[in-house]
């Protein structure tokens, strides 16, 4: 019997006295046993109707008490056991060592294997048949020659030698793969990076991804259909997903997909599969995909093509595999938002130079900013609103709907439901732009009333222009509720997020509930120019790189030129009082006087008095003066301080104006 296992159910303890210790002060009590006490003791200290819990007390061990650690007891307790069976401790280290060999072993024969079989070409096939056999031939004559030579020397040593030789190297072989596989178990799934899966990881690996993205609990609820595969600098695979995991459940956790593979989120694309919800395609980059070379628009290379509005795709840019994103704007209205310097005037330029290069689309522009932004493309807009007033930008709007009235009574007449091609031509029904950047000028001012009466015209336009060919576009770097409500965003069918600060700013642009389901241009960091989401054709957002039309290299201007020189063919260019170029040459001709040429300076402080052009620079004046021909250089004209004393400094020359005039 012990103190800690009475043999006895324990009866309920009515008394008890307490025994006593004389204090040692000098020791401490570090371990223990339970002695039986004399029975003398025992007929003192319990009394007939105390409780008869135990007979047993503790007392001090005899002797001194010796400190043991209870690291050292434990090693010591282990070193016994082996002591008594070492055979079951070898056993164990071989048991050990064979399986992480064995595996490490097979897992180098598989590497072998994909690279003899050269699965990284094996979507190469059906393009390059040749260069993928040809690969492969060579790749299994090395390994063949290898496994070969190695075959002969295994068994050279086994006759010649001692068989302990090649039994010895193999053991080596199995210890060293065994030692990779271990520190590669080791380093386990927070260290299933891209590094360590690879360029072209394993099925087994991929599923490791979903089960540590909480998307599976086990790798073998994962199926990997058909090969993970490379393409061009990425690798992508097939998963069937859990039985009750959808797409859309991966998508949510595209964050922890990338993190468990190591990559960034936006080297992972997830896409659905046709027919088969629980299905995702993973596509994962080894660059980023939103950065390096920037997105070539094809209309800058292309440099005899034009636009027909009706048949062709507008190109926005590319998605993360490269491939082109585009969609028809017939019947659409668009909006591009982004943080400012996240490339909302690059994205601009894609849709602007698009419309302006069919020479019948004609275009309302208007800028909150009334700077110089869309300047190249002015001379050839149908109206640009250059006057601040809010009253302005009404009367621009009534003019629309004046004429989308207009419209609506001439399809009725012909009993046709919206405008097409056929019925544009016949009826010059050409399609009308409104092009409005900065909008949150006019929509979210301050003056509610004015902000109010604006927000109606434009929701009128946009909801009932679609099929009047009227096309309106909405471009803000204020991407808010007040800025662009709801009920103007959701009737907008197309949606560019471009950088934002929070993904409740690119669900304002996208739509909400996007950001929670892994489509946030939140995600994009400021040195990915140009990256954003589309949402237009397909049911998800589609992450873009903008194509970029580098107005440093010319293209912008070049593009504006052609677009130009399209629509004085077509006789489409807008009469030359309506024009900014020719409004802004005639008031420079005005600056000038009988003067034949004028100093910038001069020129600028006269401009100053006129409305339009009150806010011009030398700089901006020089900026736009130059596409029309107009260049400024060191003329000899009056001083500015005092007319009568003439001096050098760079200005313009009368011939110059009166000559660009003309051109345009
Ligand atoms: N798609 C792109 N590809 C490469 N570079 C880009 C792209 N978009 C923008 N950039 C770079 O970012 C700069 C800023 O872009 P952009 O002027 O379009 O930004 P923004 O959003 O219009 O800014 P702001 O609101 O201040 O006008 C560009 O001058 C260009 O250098």
């Amino acid at each position: 019997m012990t103190a800690s296992q009475p043999e006895h159910e324990p009866e309920p303890i009515h008394d008890a006295e307490v025994i006593a210790f004389p204090a040692r002060p000098d020791t401490q009590v570090v371990d223990a046993e339970i002695v039986p006490t004399d029975t003398e003791d025992q007929e003192e200290t319990a009394k007939p109707e105390a409780p008869a819990a135990t007979t047993e007390v503790a007392v001090r061990p005899k002797g001194r008490a010796v400190v043991v650690p209870a690291s050292l007891r434990t090693a010591a307790f282990r070193a016994r056991e082996v002591a008594k069976r070492p055979d079951r401790l070898a056993l164990a280290v071989l048991k050990h060592e064979l399986i992480f060999g064995s595996v490490g072993t097979a897992r180098g024969a598989g590497h072998v294997w994909r690279w003899m079989t050269a699965a990284e070409l094996d979507t190469q096939l059906a393009i390059k048949p040749e260069l993928v056999l040809t690969t492969r031939k060579k790749r299994r004559n090395v390994v063949l020659t290898g496994a070969g030579t190695t075959a002969a020397a295994v068994t050279a040593a086994w006759f010649l030698l001692t068989p302990a030789v090649p039994i010895l190297a193999l053991l080596m072989v199995l210890a060293v793969a065994g030692g990779l596989e271990r520190r590669r178990t080791a380093l386990g799934a927070a260290e299933a990076g891209h590094a360590a899966l690879g360029g072209s990881p394993s099925a087994k690996e991929v599923k490791q991804v979903f089960v540590a993205a909480k998307l599976a609990k086990q790798a073998d609820q994962v199926r990997v259909v058909g090969p993970v595969t490379r393409t061009d600098g990425a690798w992508e695979a097939t998963l069937e997903l859990p039985p009750g995991t959808t797409y859309k459940n991966a998508t949510k956790k595209r964050g922890e997909v990338a993190g468990a593979i190591g990559v960034d989120e936006v080297q992972v694309a997830l896409d659905p599969v046709k027919g088969h919800n629980g299905r995702v395609k993973l596509w994962v980059a080894d660059e980023d995909p939103m950065q390096g070379h920037r997105v070539e628009n094809p209309l800058a290379t292309r440099a005899a093509d034009r636009v027909n509005f009706w048949t062709d795709k507008l190109f926005a840019g590319r998605d993360a595999r490269g491939r082109a994103v585009e969609f028809k704007m017939v019947e659409r209205s668009y909006m591009i938002g982004g943080e400012p310097g996240g490339g909302k005037s690059v994205a601009s330029n894609n849709v602007l130079a698009w419309f302006f290069l069919d020479p019948r689309t004609q275009v309302y522009l208007a800028d909150g900013k009334f700077g110089f932004d869309l300047m190249v493309w002015e001379p050839m807009a149908k109206f640009v609103l250059t006057d601040k007033r809010p009253e302005a930008m009404i009367a621009m709007l009534r003019e629309v709907i004046a004429e989308m009235d207009r419209r609506y009574k001439i399809l009725r007449k012909i009993g046709a439901p919206k405008v097409t091609e056929a019925i544009a031509k016949k009826y010059g029904l050409h399609p009308i732009v409104v092009h409005i950047d900065e909008v949150q000028f006019w929509s979210a001012s301050g003056d509610t009333k004015a902000d109010k009466e604006f927000m109606t015209a434009l929701a009128d336009i946009v909801g009932r222009g679609r099929a009047a060919g009227i096309i309106t576009g909405v471009i803000t770097q204020r991407p808010a509720a007040e800025v662009v409500p709801t009920r103007l965003r959701d009737i907008l069918s197309i949606r560019w997020a471009l950088r934002c600060t929070t993904p409740a700013a690119s669900d304002t642009i996208l739509g909400t509930g996007w950001s929670g389901r892994g489509y946030s241009a939140a995600l994009f960091e400021p040195d990915q120019r140009g990256a954003g989401y589309v949402l237009a054709e397909g049911s998800s957002p589609v992450q873009t790189r903008a194509a970029f039309i580098d107005p440093d290299r010319g293209e912008l201007q070049a593009l504006a030129d052609r677009a130009y020189a399209l629509r004085k063919d077509a006789g489409t260019l807008p009469a030359a009082d309506e024009r900014t170029d020719v409004r802004l040459l005639n008031a420079v001709l005005g600056a000038m006087g009988d003067a034949d040429k004028i100093h910038s300076d001069m020129l600028v402080t006269r401009l100053a008095d006129t409305d339009e052009f009150a806010d011009l620079t030398q700089e901006a004046l020089a900026k736009i003066l130059r596409p029309l021909g107009v260049v400024s250089k060191g003329v000899w004209a009056a001083k500015i301080e005092d007319p009568t004393t003439k001096t050098t400094r760079q200005g313009y020359e009368k011939d110059a104006v009166l000559q660009a005039l003309e051109r345009v």
